[in-house]
């Protein structure tokens, strides 16, 4: 079965920890710290808005493929993988987002 290209992003992102800074990008955010990832991931979030609401497609992929990049960065750092959102969005399959906030808010 082909591996999917963000499982396989994730195995790049993953065998970066811990390797040179100097050659690799990903490298670098990790010897920054979770501060600084967490920083990107916002970043790259408000510029993704930003091409959303602008309504350019091409800058919206671009800049979406970068917040996702990022935020597998952050999953990473925290030791969080996508199998642990796969299992989330599993959990939350047929569940409307309506009947779930009605739940969290009736008392
Ligand atoms: N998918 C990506 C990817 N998407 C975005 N980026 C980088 O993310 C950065 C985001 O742009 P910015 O303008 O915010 O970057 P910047 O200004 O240099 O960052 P700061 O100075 O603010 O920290 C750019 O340098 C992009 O090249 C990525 N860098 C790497 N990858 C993947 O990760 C793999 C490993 O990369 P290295 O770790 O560099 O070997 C690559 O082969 C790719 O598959």
């Amino acid at each position: 079965m082909a591996e999917d290209t963000l499982d396989t992003l994730e195995a790049t992102i993953r065998a970066r920890r811990g390797a040179d800074p100097t050659t690799s990008y990903t490298a670098k955010l990790f010897a920054k710290g979770r501060g600084k990832i967490a920083q990107k991931v916002g970043e790259e979030a408000v510029e993704t808005v930003i091409a959303a609401l602008t309504e350019d497609k091409a800058a919206l992929v671009g800049e979406a493929t970068d917040l996702m990049f990022h935020l597998l960065v952050l999953l990473a750092e925290c030791d969080v993988s996508l199998d642990d959102i796969r299992a989330e969005i599993r959990q939350r399959e047929g569940v409307s987002g309506i009947d779930e906030k009605a739940a969290r808010t009736k008392d």
